[in-house]
């Protein structure tokens, strides 16, 4: 009989993810409160959480917080975390062998219980040093996440101190210092990332060089997306549009461009998204993405899972950014499956 007609009849992309032996490792670089897990949710939500598993860097520091107040060393410090056992443990997950994840607890500032993890189709491996010399040749794919000074200092005091328990003024003093550090020993790993995703507060006033009477939300931030084009092309992804919306008076402002770059010696693109793109647009598009990616709808859709999002009413540029970096991750994707299929 002829083997394709034994096969299912419909053979989705998850179901010959599900099938992989090797991990894809997917490392996702950049400060503490930079976004990184807001970024690698898009991509665990259009995929599926069943097929991707995460590993926090936190874990491997090797101080707690009350032993770094002490040696006054800081987490950005290389040196102040495990990294060799992060890179042995990565190689077992490649082996397809099981590991004991080290958590760190922001709660508690201590280190819980070690946590079991075996190998998923998909790991994110996601912290300060993602990229470093040592994890980098274990990563396919790899993301920076690069906000703007003050767009990074808002998130991160916030979130520390409304969810982590730091004191305000302690937590400055610490911020302060580790400015010198972070360009020291994390900011040069997005020379080496497939895609970097820069945020800056909108643009869009300055773009219209007289009286601006648009309507921009609070928080409305602009994305570059620096992305290294991939080398097979994929399904085209059409953009749904309102085309004549964008001439009544009133409609948000937004902005998309798509400009050829060199960036640290590489060739890129570079996609500019600032401001609010119509619901319907990201929805469209997610349901075009989920339809190849072959998701169960009700879970690819909600956006339910991304609790830090939920309190943002505007995040178009993160949405349609997540739903970029998720379309060019798997275009890696299938290049490693026909590769396969080739052996
Ligand atoms: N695109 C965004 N729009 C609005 N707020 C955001 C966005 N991304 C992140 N934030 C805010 O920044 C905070 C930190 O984000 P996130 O937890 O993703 O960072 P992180 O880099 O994973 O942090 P850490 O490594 O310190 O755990 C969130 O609590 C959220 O409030
Ligand atoms: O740089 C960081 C990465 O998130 C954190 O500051 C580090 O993990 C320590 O956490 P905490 O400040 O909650 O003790």
């Amino acid at each position: 009989m002829d083997s394709k007609q034994t096969q299912p009849k419909c053979i989705t992309l998850r179901s010959q993810i599900a099938q992989l032996k090797e991990p894809i490792i997917i490392g996702v670089a950049g400060d503490s409160g930079s976004g990184k897990s807001t970024y690698s949710n898009g991509i665990r939500r259009l995929l599926g959480t069943d097929l991707v598993s995460t590993i926090e860097m936190d874990g491997y520091h090797k101080e707690d917080r009350e032993q770094r107040r002490i040696s006054g060393r800081l987490p950005l410090d290389p040196e102040a975390n495990h990294l060799d056992l992060l890179r042995s443990h990565l190689a077992l997950l490649k082996q397809a062998k099981s590991i004991e994840v080290p958590i760190y607890n922001h709660g508690t500032g201590k280190f819980d219980s070690p946590v079991h993890l075996a190998p998923s189709p998909i790991v994110v491996v996601e912290g300060l040093h993602a990229l470093y010399p040592e994890i980098l040749p274990l990563l396919d794919f790899s993301i920076y996440v690069d906000p703007d000074h003050d767009v990074k200092w808002q998130w991160k005091y916030e979130r520390d101190v409304k969810k982590r328990g730091h004191l305000a003024e302690a937590l400055t003093e610490e911020m302060l210092k580790r400015e010198a550090a972070y360009k020291r020993w994390i900011d040069f790993q997005k020379t080496n990332a497939n895609v970097v995703i820069k945020i800056f507060p909108s643009h869009l006033k300055e773009f219209s060089r007289h009286e601006f009477t648009g309507n921009l939300p609070a928080n409305c931030y602009k994305v570059e997306l620096i992305v290294e084009p991939g080398q097979v092309s994929l399904p085209s992804l059409p953009l749904p549009f309102d085309f004549a919306a964008m001439l009544e008076a009133n409609q948000p402002p937004f902005m998309l461009a798509a400009v050829p770059c060199t960036y640290w010696g590489r060739k890129v693109m570079i996609i500019h998204i600032d401001g609010v793109l119509s619901q319907d647009t990201i929805a469209t598009l997610e349901k075009q993405i989920v339809a190849y990616t072959g998701i169960p709808l009700e879970e690819g859709l909600s956006t339910q899972n991304i609790p830090d999002l939920q309190a943002h009413e505007q995040v178009s540029a993160t949405q349609f950014a997540q739903l970029l970096i998720t379309w060019r991750f798997l275009e890696l994707v299938n290049h490693r499956l026909s590769e396969l299929m080739a052996r």
